[in-house]
C-alpha cells in the first residue's frame, strides 16, 4: 500500500522557486532517502509533507489523509525529529518523553521505546549531560513516541562519530522493522546506500531520478575500472581486443582498463590465456556518490560537523 504520495509539488518563497514540481511515493515499510545539493528542496519538500508548509500547487497524501487539511490526524500518523536546539539543558530523558508523548491520543509504551533506543539506564540523564549519539536517539525516540505510521528523519548522524551512525543506522533498521515508513532526507551517500530502499535525487527543486541505490549507481555510468600490474611483458592488443574493453592506459607496469559488461572476467580470462599474472588486481566500484555527480553534476557536500553536536 502506499504511505506517501507526493503529486506535482510547486512552493516558492516570495520569487525564489524552492520546489519546482516534484512527485514521488513511497510504499509502506520502505525507507526512503531523498538526496540532493545544498538548497535543492529537500526540507521545504518534506516540511510539505508533514504539514509544516502549505504548497503552492500540487498535493501530498500521507496514508490517504492531506496534511494540511486533515492536520490534527496526521500529526497522529507521522512523526518527526524535533530540532534539537528546542530542548531545556535541565528537562530529563524521560520527561522530554513523557512530555512528547502528552500530545498524542494514542502514544508508544514509553518503557519499550526507551529499550528499543538504547536509553533506559539514560532515562534521568539530563539533556545537557547526554552524548551526541544519545541527543540523536532521543530524537528518534520523540519522532515516534506518537506510535506514527511513517516518520521523517533529517539528517540523522550528522556530527556523530562511526561508531555512533553505524549504531544510528541499525536502530532505524530495527524501527524500520517494526512497521514504520522512513522518510529520510541526508547528506551522507553512505547512509542513503545503506538505509534507503528507494531514493529520490532532487535537484533544482526538480527530481533527477528516483530508484533504488544500485538502480541509480548502475544508470549513472555503465563503465567499470579494472586496476593492476604485471611483471612480465604484455601486449596491449590481448586487452583492446575484448569486447568489453573501451580503453586501455598504460603507465609504467600499471595497467588501468576501462569497459562495461563482464569487464573483470573477460580481463581475468586474457590475462590466463596469456600466462600473465596480474598483481595488485582491483575492481573500482561505482557507488552513490558517482551516481549523485551523474544526476546533479556536483559532488555531495557533507555539512560542517561543527555547528551540530559532536559525539
Ligand atoms: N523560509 C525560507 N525563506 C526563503 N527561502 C527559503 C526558505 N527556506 C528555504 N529557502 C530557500 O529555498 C531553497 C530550498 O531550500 P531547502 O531548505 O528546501 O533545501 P535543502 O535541499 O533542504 O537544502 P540543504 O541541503 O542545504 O538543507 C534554498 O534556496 C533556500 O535558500
Amino acid at each position: 500500500m502506499t504511505a506517501l504520495e507526493v503529486r506535482n509539488l510547486h512552493k516558492r518563497y516570495g520569487r525564489h522557486i524552492a520546489v519546482d514540481d516534484v512527485s514521488f511515493t513511497v510504499e509502506e515499510g520502505e525507507i526512503f532517502g531523498i538526496i540532493g545539493p545544498n538548497g535543492a528542496g529537500k526540507t521545504t519538500t518534506v516540511e510539505c509533507v508533514a504539514g509544516l508548509r502549505t504548497p503552492d500547487s500540487g498535493s501530498v497524501s500521507v496514508l490517504g489523509l492531506d496534511p494540511v487539511k486533515d492536520r490534527a490526524e496526521v500529526r497522529e500518523r507521522l512523526g518527526v525529529q524535533p530540532q534539537e536546539s528546542g530542548f531545556p539543558d535541565a528537562i530529563k530523558v524521560a520527561e522530554a518523553l513523557e512530555l512528547y508523548s502528552s500530545f498524542y491520543r494514542d502514544p508508544a509504551d514509553r518503557r519499550e521505546l526507551l529499550e528499543l533506543l538504547g536509553l533506559t539506564e539514560k532515562r534521568d540523564t539530563r539533556y545537557k549531560a547526554l552524548s551526541g549519539g544519545q541527543k540523536q536517539r532521543l530524537s528518534i525516540a520523540l519522532a515516534l513516541v506518537g506510535n506514527p505510521k511513517v516518520a521523517i528523519l533529517d539528517e540523522l548522524t550528522t556530527g556523530l562519530d562511526p561508531q555512533a551512525r553505524r549504531d544510528t543506522w541499525t536502530l532505524v533498521e530495527q524501527v524500520r522493522d517494526t512497521g514504520v515508513t522512513i522518510l529520510l532526507v541526508t547528506h551522507f551517500m553512505d547512509e542513503a546506500e545503506r538505509l534507503s530502499d528507494r531514493i529520490a535525487v532532487i535537484d533544482g527543486g526538480r527530481v533527477a531520478a528516483v530508484d533504488t541505490p544500485a538502480g541509480l549507481i548502475a544508470r549513472s555510468s555503465a563503465e567499470q575500472q579494472v586496476r593492476f600490474r604485471v611483471s612480465q611483458p604484455l601486449d596491449r592488443s590481448v586487452l583492446t581486443g575484448l569486447p568489453d574493453v573501451t580503453g586501455v592506459e598504460i603507465t609504467d607496469d600499471r595497467w588501468l582498463v576501462t569497459g562495461r559488461g563482464q569487464l573483470l572476467s573477460s580481463v581475468a580470462g586474457a590475462l590466463a590465456r596469456a600466462q600473465v599474472v596480474a598483481e595488485e588486481l582491483r575492481v573500482d566500484q561505482r557507488n552513490l556518490d558517482d551516481a549523485f555527480v551523474a544526476f546533479t553534476g556536483r559532488a555531495p557536500q557533507t555539512p560542517e560537523p561543527s555547528d551540530r553536536t559532536v559525539d
